[in-house]
């Protein structure tokens, strides 16, 4: 049993190696914008002798001391991106990359003609020399899967069979895809050797991992990595945290995450990425990674323009089973994913959606991971046009064709609020790069309502009515 983190403890180590970092970079008041009050610039300066324990009661001014030191104006995308001195440079081309020409190859074979605005940004970041720590967060559908698995790619030295390279995602799904696209994107470069660490994928006793990178979940990777000692963690050269804040949010990704992170070398390179950042994660973020690079969306940016949104007035469950079916026979739909807010729920409407002559499949977290990877296989290829989910399958998942997402149930938190991170999430699983999506929400009570209001008012975006007794008005939608 490894031991229980003493978080305190923790913060305090990596604040004061950050309040060092701090220290030893020069930010003039000019460049960094907003001039802190100054004992707060003491305090920056005054971490460096190295002596002094920081308290903890400093850890969250020192965290604001260096967002707004350093973070805030240091790395504003819209500002630094033009100057090519910048850390935020950006390119317009693969080209301009000076990648391994196998990989280039790759990413062309791939459809890629251009990289989008989150990997124009960061990638110039990601593969600079020396390596830059990166938080990034973009909206969903955007690219940023492809932008850290080239990092990864680009950063490996295929001379040394030892794990180089980690990326740790939440689920066994998206794990799984990411391991996906990088056999797709290295498929000149056969070199490049992969290892899968999810459930179901064993290692001999005491024998080593030779492939240069680890793609998996926090459980599998703690059991081979500190359990097993089947690979070496100091020597991970690059860390990658995918949807960066669910697992930095829930408590058990949280524990195995920081005790990955804690054995890794001070000068491992960190990519974060995610959709979105609660504040808190960000903070938290912020004080793990050592004077990062962060690319952030404005809020006002981050709900999806692609996507058209409405919602649907229903009395009842059955009410809105009868709207799906009027909406569903009215437009032509490519492929669509439904979210329940319970497996009953699901599973019920699958039912009938099944006995109505529609070809869905379910995915909800009965079933064996093996079961989930094969609905979604099947889905993927168009065996079935309806995925019925609940939020197992709300973030990461890549499906091109799909044209529609409805929320069947609305996502609400444990308080029974709108949960708008959820619902971005859900929503951008349509939409994926700029294409358009449409979002359908169904409304069967006046609670229900106040969260849809809840959710526009967030994002603000209208979300505009729908009436599903007339097709001429659903046909529009599709058109
Ligand atoms: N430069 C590019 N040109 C064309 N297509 C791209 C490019 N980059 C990514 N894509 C495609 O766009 C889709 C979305 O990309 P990706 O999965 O990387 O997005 P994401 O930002 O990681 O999404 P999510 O937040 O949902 O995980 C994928 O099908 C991917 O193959």
């Amino acid at each position: 049993m490894a031991d229980k983190i003493d978080w305190a403890k923790y913060l305090e180590e990596q604040t004061s190696l950050i309040s060092k970092n701090v220290a030893n970079l020069e930010v003039t008041p000019a460049a960094a914008g907003d001039d802190p009050p100054a004992n707060e610039q003491n305090e920056a300066t005054n971490g460096d002798n190295g002596d002094d324990p920081v308290n903890p009661a400093d850890v969250s001014l020192l965290q604001k001391i260096i967002r707004k030191g350093l973070v805030e104006n240091a790395n504003d995308v819209e500002i630094q991106r033009q100057d090519p001195n910048s850390p935020l440079y950006s390119v317009k081309t693969f080209e301009a990359l000076h990648l391994k020409p196998n990989l280039l190859k790759g990413i062309y074979s791939m459809g890629f003609n251009a990289p989008s605005k989150i990997q124009e940004t960061a990638l110039p970041t990601l593969l600079a020399d020396p390596p830059q720590n990166l938080i990034a967060q973009s909206q969903s559908g955007t690219g940023k899967t492809a932008a850290f698995v080239l990092a990864m790619l680009s950063r490996l030295d295929s001379q040394f069979n030892f794990p180089q390279v980690l990326c740790l995602s939440p689920t066994y799904e998206l794990a799984i895809q990411t391991a996906e696209v990088a056999t797709r994107m290295a498929q000149f470069c056969p070199e490049i050797e992969i290892k899968l660490a999810v459930r179901g994928e064993e290692m001999p006793r005491g024998a080593k991992i030779s492939e240069h990178i680890i793609i998996g979940t926090p459980g599998k990777v703690l059991d081979w990595g500190l359990k097993f000692r089947s690979f070496d963690l100091s020597k991970i050269k690059v860390f990658v945290l995918d949807e960066a804040d669910v697992m930095i949010s829930q408590q058990g990704h949280q524990d195995q995450c920081i005790r990955i992170h804690k054995c890794l070398a001070s000068t491992c390179q960190m990519m974060f990425f995610s959709a979105t950042y609660g504040q808190d994660v960000m903070e938290f973020a912020e004080v793990i990674v050592p004077r990062p690079i962060i690319i952030r969306l404005k809020r006002e940016e981050e709900s999806l323009d692609n996507i058209e949104q409405y919602y649907v007035k229903c009395k009842d469950q059955q009410a809105k089973y009868e709207a799906l079916t009027n909406i569903y026979g009215s437009i032509s739909v490519g492929q669509a994913i439904i979210f329940c807010h319970t497996r009953r729920t699901a599973n019920w409407l699958a039912e009938k959606m099944a006995k109505h002559g529609h070809s869905v499949a379910v995915l909800n977290g009965d079933l064996t991971v093996e079961q989930r990877i094969a609905v979604l296989d099947r889905f993927r290829e168009g065996l079935e046009k309806v995925l019925i989910t609940t939020n197992v399958l709300s973030r990461g998942i890549d499906v091109e064709q799909v044209t529609i997402v409805v929320n069947f149930d609305l996502p609400i938190d444990m308080q029974g609020k709108a949960d708008c991170e959820t619902y971005l999430h859900r929503i951008g699983r349509t939409g994926r790069f700029g294409k358009n999506g449409i979002a359908i929400n169904l409304i069967d009570s006046p609670e229900s309502m106040a969260i849809c209001k809840a959710i526009e008012k967030h994002f603000n975006r209208k979300i505009r009515f729908l009436n599903a007794e007339d097709s001429d008005e659903i046909e529009k939608i599709g058109a």
